[in-house]
């Protein structure tokens, strides 16, 4: 039994060694020479799992310490009896941090503002939720939910609506075929003049052109950007219009971290039943605490204490070449959502 494990992934080293076989190495460098002798991978998004990484090997599950998984041909996956797991939602209240200090950082205040959020999954209603009890007026748009009727979505709108409506507009889509590009120059020129754009999704959702040409017109005021298209090579000239640039790491919360690898422990363990709990989490990190007990001031006062945006957008500035190595470094700050 041979695991292979990405090396960035924090907290897993020892757990799975009296059981199995572990390699770790790079996300980049698990490729088809890695994947040929493993039985299982434990990914980030820096390993592209498709045909080409896996056609020669005896790999039966791959699990992802993230929310996204746009990185797994699942449709590959599925017609090659490979189970696929995902840590939904591990980090979502890393992301609403990240919402929040950006919002700050762009001095909005919740007072008369409305708050569209596009894609009201797992941190789109993080993000509702936080933003409604702290006083913003939000708008959600979520076709597929709708489709589905699922409880909630009653008061969703359609994209235009909330475009025309939103002073702040926060992608918060799954990056399939029908969101790759979706906010595209119609888009921008369907939004609110002088709005603002938040972007923590994936780049790919996003057209840079249609965003540079939203940003130079004055369409959109400010945008903060945290996912780019083509990481780690990043668009230099986006990074110079947005008002805040951070090197994909959103999500970078201890606790997000930690839940992440906790989802993934689990899922390897009850795969292979192995004697290790179904609540099993890192040794002696806090775990998520959830606090309904927020305004716009409170987050204000404590923001600082706990995330500097500030430091990881002189960060990316200063040094975009380095996009890799300022996400493998990172000191993964505390939540206090
Ligand atoms: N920047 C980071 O560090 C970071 C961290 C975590 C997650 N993410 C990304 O954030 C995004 C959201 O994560 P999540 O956990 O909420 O995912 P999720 O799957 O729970 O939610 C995504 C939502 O998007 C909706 N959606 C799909 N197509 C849509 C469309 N055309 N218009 C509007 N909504 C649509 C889905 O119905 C779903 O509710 C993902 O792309 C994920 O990869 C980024
Ligand atoms: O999808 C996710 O969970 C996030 O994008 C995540 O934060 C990316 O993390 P990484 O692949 O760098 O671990």
């Amino acid at each position: 039994m041979k695991i292979v494990i990405d090396d960035k992934i924090p907290f897993i080293r020892g757990v799975f060694e009296p059981y199995a076989e572990v390699a770790y190495r790079p996300g980049a460098k698990i490729d088809a020479a890695a994947a040929k002798d493993a039985d299982i991978l434990v990914v980030r998004t820096r390993t592209r799992c498709d045909a080409a990484l896996l056609a020669g090997s005896r790999v039966r599950l791959i699990a992802t310490a993230t929310i996204g998984y746009d990185h797994i041909d699942t449709d590959y996956c599925r017609s090659r009896g490979i189970r696929v797991a995902t840590a939904a939602g591990c980090n979502a209240r890393g992301v609403l941090q990240w919402v929040f200090a950006a919002l700050l950082a762009l001095g909005a205040r919740p007072e008369g503002a409305t708050l569209g959020i596009v894609g009201a999954g797992n941190v789109g209603t993080a993000v509702r939720e936080a933003a409604e009890t702290v006083g913003f007026d939000v708008v959600c748009c979520d076709p597929p939910r709708v489709r589905r009727a699922e409880p909630g979505t009653e008061r969703f709108v359609a994209l235009p609506e909330l475009l025309k409506r939103a002073d702040v507009v926060t992608m918060h889509v799954l990056l399939d075929d029908t969101t790759r590009g979706m906010a595209s120059r119609e888009f921008f020129e369907t939004m609110k003049p002088g709005a603002v754009f938040l972007n923590s999704s994936r780049g790919e959702a996003v057209d840079d052109a249609a965003l540079k040409e939203a940003l130079r017109s004055g369409r959109v005021s400010r945008a903060a950007i945290d996912v780019w298209n083509r990481e780690p090579q990043i668009d230099r000239e986006l990074l110079s219009a947005a008002a805040i640039a951070t090197p994909h790491i959103a999500g970078y919360s201890l606790q997000g971290k930690a839940m992440g690898t906790a989802m993934t422990v689990r899922t390897v363990a009850s795969f292979l039943n192995l004697p290790i709990s179904g609540d099993w989490y890192p040794a002696g990190l806090p775990a998520q605490c959830p606090r309904t007990d927020l305004t716009w001031d409170g987050i204000a006062a404590c923001m600082p204490d706990y995330y500097d945006i500030g430091t990881d957008d002189a960060a990316l500035r200063a040094t975009p070449e380095r996009f890799e190595e300022l996400r493998g470094d990172y000191r993964f700050r505390k939540e206090f959502f």
